[in-house]
């Protein structure tokens, strides 16, 4: 069974406790927080993780793309994330921000870049609960999937058979199958879900895929 996780991203913002209505279908809700230095844009902050968190029971699903994660990961957790995913290339402490994702009890990821080797996460496999395959290069949504990340989630998961796969970047109808087929069981769909006429039937089909 795969986990869906629509990036609100793609959603409207004037809107958003409409728009993660539509999403009810889904599973995890993709929080992509920005902060301008690790990737050229700036999007959410820990008080609109704290608004989302009150209108859905759904997993809170927060992609960190910012420098020194360990800054603001407490906050993160205590505005409702349940899962934290910090990116593999960004300067870090990476013990701090373990300790306190797993003393909170929630799930730690780490992401990689479409240009990061997929061996780079070995040595952190035993320490966190998910890897995050990047299709596109972070900062933007509505980007074209790369097709080389299909080799890396194989690699990921010959690594470790256990381990959740996320995969994140371009992500639809056309391409479910072959990222699951992969070895990833969480999808991340941002313009695919949120810009589809109807968000209710792309949840559902993507689901089915
Ligand atoms: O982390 C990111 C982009 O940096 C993603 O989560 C995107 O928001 C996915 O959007 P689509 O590519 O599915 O439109
Ligand atoms: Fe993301």
């Amino acid at each position: 069974m795969i986990k869906l996780s629509p990036s609100v991203l793609a959603a409207d913002f004037a809107c958003l406790k409409d728009e993660i209505e539509k999403i009810g279908g889904a599973d995890y809700v993709h929080i992509d927080v920005m902060d301008g230095h690790f990737v050229p844009n700036i999007t959410f902050g820990p008080d609109i993780v704290k608004c989302i968190k009150k209108h859905t029971n759904l997993v809170l699903d927060v992609h960190l793309m910012i420098e020194n994660p360990e800054k603001y990961v407490d906050v993160f957790l205590k505005s409702g994330a349940d899962i934290i995913t910090v990116h593999y290339e960004c300067n870090m402490d990476f013990e701090y921000i373990k300790n306190a994702v797993k003393s909170a009890g929630k799930k730690l990821g780490i992401s990689i870049k479409p240009k990061t080797d997929a061996e780079v996460l070995e040595k952190f496999l035993p320490d966190i609960d998910m890897a995050l395959v990047m299709s596109v290069e972070p900062g933007f949504g509505g980007q074209k999937f790369m097709p080389e990340s299909i080799d890396k989630i194989k690699k990921i998961r010959l690594m470790d058979k256990n381990i959740d796969i996320e995969v994140d970047g371009g992500i639809g109808e056309d391409n479910i199958k072959s990222v699951v087929d992969a070895g990833a069981n969480v999808i991340v769909a941002g313009s695919s879900v949120f810009k589809a006429d109807d968000v209710r039937k792309a949840v559902e089909s993507l689901k089915k895929f």
